[in-house]
């Protein structure tokens, strides 16, 4: 497999803290590749590593199968990022902020207009900066990260404040820079929810070690969420959908549907009716980030 990046026994301590221990990162290229780990689990140093602002204590990385600390100022040209809240002029244009960037990365004029339209802020090219919502200045600020043609984008927690209609525009742009222009892309993130409906490869850290790097699909198998049902009789309504065929789950005397597709759970929801049994609730089993890791860490699985 070709990797975008890869590390080799990546550490960085801070005095006695351990903040990254020990990672053998692999983002395969391609891949909308999502970092994820609770705050203070060594995603910001890890990400810095990879951009060159922060020297690693012990270990290697590799990015475009060249070793990073030889290799950085070709490596860089090629890598667009976005860390922390990007500052801009406020009172100039968004058009206008993008120039004087572009006049420093000494890319063509006309890729301003062209990353606008990617983060679909062309319409506001000409406003003041000043006057946009979060969701927009975090916008500009991918925009600003592509001006450059990156093959590698790295966003470090780009959905942090926004609101969730501004998460799922994130998301929308995100989404489509692999496929349209080629690109690997690293998104940090605390919040599992955020990351679900967009990466395609996961890896999570935890107090700076990676405790599972896999395809999101294989994550999902740990992150497998349920319908949970209150009824009036759950274990005689448990043992009735068994002997309909409906895959359903009896613990502690809670109810819950394995299989959570709309078709199945309406099926078993009326299957339940008619016989008789009382439905009180119907609701979706949310897994929050610490109970996926706790899971994963009693079965350690790094791909
Ligand atoms: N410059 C520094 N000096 C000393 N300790 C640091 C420094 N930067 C980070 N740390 C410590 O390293 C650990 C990892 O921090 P890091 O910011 O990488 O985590 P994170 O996963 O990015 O979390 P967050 O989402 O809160 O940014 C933390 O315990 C932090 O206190």
């Amino acid at each position: 497999m070709e990797y975008i990046v890869e590390t080799e026994n990546l550490t960085k301590r801070f005095g006695k803290e351990l903040a990254v221990s020990a990672l053998e990162m692999r983002i395969p290229k391609g891949e909308i590749y999502g970092f994820l780990g609770p705050n203070g689990a060594g995603k910001t140093t890890t990400i810095r590593m990879l951009l060159g602002l922060m020297r690693p204590t012990s270990g290697s990385i590799r990015i475009f199968d060249k070793d990073l600390t030889r290799n950085r100022i070709n490596i860089l040209k090629r890598v667009g990022s976005l860390v922390e809240n990007p500052s801009y002029y406020p009172h100039l244009t968004a058009y206008e902020n993008l120039e004087a960037l572009r006049k420093i990365l000494g890319v063509s004029k006309a890729r301003i207009m062209g990353v606008l339209k990617i983060v679909r802020l062309q319409e506001v090219a000409n406003k003041k900066v000043k006057g946009f919502s979060l969701g927009m200045k975090q916008r500009l600020g991918i925009a600003a990260s592509l001006l450059n043609n990156p093959d590698l984008l790295i966003l470090d927690e780009p959905t942090n404040g926004l609101d969730p209609s501004g998460i799922i525009e994130i998301r929308q742009l995100i989404q489509r820079l692999p496929q349209d222009y080629g690109m690997t892309v690293i998104i940090s993130s605390h919040l599992l929810s955020e990351i679900d409906q967009m990466a395609t490869t996961v890896g999570i850290v935890s107090k700076g070690r990676m405790i599972f790097q896999d395809s999101i699909d294989e994550m999902r198998k740990f992150a497998k969420q349920k319908v949970l049902l209150k009824v009036s009789d759950s274990k005689a309504a448990w043992r009735a959908l068994l002997a309909k065929g409906l895959r359903a789950d009896l613990d502690n005397g809670n109810l819950s549907l394995l299989n959570r597709t709309d078709e199945k759970v309406a099926e078993a929801v009326k299957y339940l009716v008619q016989e008789g049994f009382s439905i009180y609730r119907v609701e979706e089993e949310k897994k929050s980030l610490e109970d996926v890791f706790l899971q994963m860490t009693k079965e350690e699985h790094v791909g």
